[in-house]
């Protein structure tokens, strides 16, 4: 019977009425995206007036040193509270061991300084781990084929305290050797930087979704074989859990889930169970997947880029790190 009396048939409890309209479905809204939760990751170059485009990410740019603060000014007039440099290392000072990775006039250092400088609120986040100074594309040292564990740690806790006196507050170790996040506390701690944060890439699985950066960085080229001895087992989730465990037990101030969207289930695992500070890396290729659709005319940009961010605010995550910050705040900022 359509209009006249109700059909008892139907049920008293409607969800449709709580989306009947804009108010009732602004009012009910569990999760919000807001330009707090943002973390934009930028490429940095050598050389003078830089401003390459990268391939496999459209509209994101490497950009040279003395191009810097004007690049970032973007996201500090946009309210952005942080951001990650991540180094494009020329291959004339990579080696075996990453020996750069501990000279203080190195390209982190230098573009550290330099924003630390123009903009002494926004946070700055420091990527500790060896592939981008590596000749041999790895985040360790190698022996006989095997990447070292604890040689490596001697060399990340050195970088981590070259970049915290370059101006990083928050230091990212990405490398996923075991017991660096205490040995990095400790070096810290040793030498005055005990309020320097570490945000730990706690679970972070050997993925296929990194390729545009690599392309980013110059160090796809470079990498002989995998990282499977290190990084993640994507079907793994389980040891998720442990790896969070153990960071948390040495000192991480913040877990990362990395990637982003395929994983949405172990950062629901993460919160629950352990209910600290969570954040996810949407990558490069999760970036590239959504571009080359908008590109192509097959998805709808804005609504894209929005939808992809609230899952992970729903899945738990305090923040995300993602190329598509500047858009995002763009797009909070005119939204009403
Ligand atoms: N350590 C930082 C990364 O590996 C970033 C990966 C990506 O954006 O694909
Ligand atoms: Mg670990």
């Amino acid at each position: 019977m359509i209009g006249g009396m109700s059909n008892a048939a139907y049920p008293l409890s409607r969800p449709r009425r709580n989306r009947h309209d804009a108010f009732t479905r602004r009012l009910v809204q569990e999760h919000r995206l807001h330009v707090d939760n943002l973390i934009w990751p930028i490429f940095v170059c050598e050389g003078e007036n830089q401003r390459q485009k990268v391939d496999s990410m459209p509209g994101a740019e490497r950009v040279s040193v003395d191009n810097v603060v004007e690049h970032v000014r973007q996201a500090v007039d946009l309210g952005v509270p942080a951001i990650a440099i991540f180094p494009v290392t020329p291959m004339s000072v990579r080696d075996a061991v990453g020996t750069e990775a501990l000279n203080p006039d190195n390209l982190m250092c230098r573009a550290s300084r330099t924003i630390k400088d123009a903009f002494p609120d926004l946070g700055i986040i420091g990527d500790v781990a060896l592939d981008p100074y590596t000749d041999h594309g790895h985040d360790g040292v190698i022996e006989n084929g095997r990447i070292l564990n604890d040689a490596s740690v001697e060399i990340l806790r050195q970088q981590a305290l070259n970049q915290a006196r370059a101006g990083n507050d928050i230091i990212a170790p990405s490398d996923m050797m075991d017991g660096r996040v205490k040995a990095i506390r400790e070096t810290l701690d040793g030498n005055g930087y005990d309020t320097t944060r570490i945000m730990a890439y706690t679970a972070k699985y050997a993925s296929a979704f990194y390729g545009p950066f690599r392309d980013a960085l110059g160090s796809g080229s470079l990498l002989h074989g995998d990282k499977k001895t290190y990084q993640m087992d994507p079907a793994n989730s389980d040891e998720a859990m442990r790896e969070v465990e153990q960071d948390l037990r040495e000192g991480a101030d913040m877990i990362m889930v990395k990637p982003g969207m395929p994983y949405l289930d172990i950062i629901r695992r993460v919160r629950e169970r352990f209910e600290v500070p969570t954040f996810a890396y949407q990558v490069s290729g999760e970036y590239a997947m959504l571009m080359g659709a908008i590109q192509n005319g097959w998805l709808d940009r804005d609504r894209t880029i929005m939808e992809s961010l609230i899952a992970f605010k729903r899945a738990g995550c305090n923040g995300i790190l993602t190329y598509f910050a500047l858009d995002a705040a763009r797009l909070l900022r005119d939204e009403h």
